[in-house]
C-alpha cells in the first residue's frame, strides 16, 4: 500500500468512455443509480467508511473516458488500487480495459496495486459481446479479481468488489463483513451541476464531496500527505 496513512485508501476507476464508471462510483458511495449525466472530467469523491469496525478514509477518482487519449499515469501513481471497468456488451471497451491492464503491468514494476476487473451492464446480457470466460481468464491472466455486474439492477458483486479491494488496496485481511458507510454522501447538486454543463463544482452538504480533479492537484495531494501526519477524524453512525 502506498499511501501512508492506513486509514485512507484511493482508490482509481478506469475504462472507456460510456462503460458505466461514473454510474459505478456514484452507485457504491449513494446507493443510487443515476442513469444520464455527462463529466468530461475526472471527479474525486472522497467519503468515510468502515471496514472490520475502525474508520477508512475512501478517496475515489473516476477517471474520465471522454478526453483520455493516453494511459492516465498520474492517476495511477497516486492510487492504491484500481477498478477497470469495461461494458460486456462492447468488445472494443474490453480490448480497450486489456491494453489498460498491459500498460498497468509495465507500470505494476514500479507500483504494485491490487487490480480489478469488472464487466459492467450484465442485465444486458441478450446484447452480450464479451464472453464471462474471457473476462475470467484475463484477469486470471493479469493477477486481478474479476467481477461482472450491473449497475443499473444493483448486484450484489458491486459492493463486494470494493470492499475487497479496499480491504486489499489497504495492505489488510478481506473484510469479515460489508463495509458500512458512516456518513451520508450527497451528490445531487453536483449531478445537477454537471448535466447543467458548468466544469467546476463541488458539494460538501453531508459528509461525502466531490470535485473535480486535475492532475496537479493529485500530485498536491501526494506531496501534502507525505507532508501531513494525517489523522483521520471519527465519523458518527448514521
Ligand atoms: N443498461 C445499463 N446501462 C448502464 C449500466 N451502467 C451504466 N449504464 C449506462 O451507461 C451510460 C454510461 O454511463 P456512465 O457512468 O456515464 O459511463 P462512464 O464510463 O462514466 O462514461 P465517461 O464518464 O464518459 O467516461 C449511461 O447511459 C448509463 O445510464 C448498467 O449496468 N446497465
Amino acid at each position: 500500500m502506498k499511501t501512508e496513512d492506513l486509514s485512507k485508501v484511493r482508490i482509481a476507476v478506469l475504462g472507456k468512455v460510456n462503460v458505466g464508471k461514473s454510474a459505478l462510483t456514484v452507485r457504491y458511495l449513494t446507493r443510487r443509480f443515476i442513469g444520464e449525466y455527462r463529466s468530461n472530467a475526472d471527479l474525486l469523491y472522497r467519503q468515510t467508511v468502515t471496514i472490520n469496525n475502525s474508520p477508512l478514509e475512501v478517496e475515489i477518482i473516476d477517471v474520465s473516458g471522454e478526453t483520455r487519449d493516453s494511459f492516465p499515469s498520474d492517476q495511477v501513481s497516486w492510487a492504491d488500487g484500481c477498478i477497470i471497468v469495461y461494458s460486456l456488451i462492447d468488445k472494443e471497451s474490453f480490448d480497450y480495459a486489456v491494453s489498460t491492464l498491459q500498460n498497468l503491468q509495465k507500470h505494476r514494476a514500479v507500483n504494485n496495486v491490487p487490480i480489478t476487473l469488472l464487466g459492467n451492464k450484465l442485465d444486458l446480457e441478450h446484447l452480450r459481446e464479451v464472453d464471462e470466460a474471457l473476462g475470467k481468464s484475463t484477469a486470471l491472466q493479469y493477477n486481478c479479481a474479476f467481477y461482472e455486474v450491473s449497475v443499473a439492477d444493483n448486484s450484489p458483486e458491486i459492493y463486494h468488489a470494493f470492499d475487497h479491494l479496499l480491504s486489499e488496496s489497504r495492505g489488510g485481511s478481506p473484510p469479515n463483513g460489508s463495509i458500512h458507510k458512516i456518513r451520508k454522501f450527497s451528490v445531487t447538486k453536483m449531478l445537477g451541476t454537471l448535466i447543467g454543463g458548468e466544469k467546476k463544482c463541488s458539494s460538501n452538504s453531508q459528509g461525502g464531496t466531490v470535485v473535480v480533479c486535475n492532475k496537479s492537484d493529485l500530485c498536491r495531494s501526494r506531496v501534502l500527505k507525505r507532508r501531513q501526519n494525517f489523522v483521520a477524524t471519527p465519523a458518527t453512525s448514521l
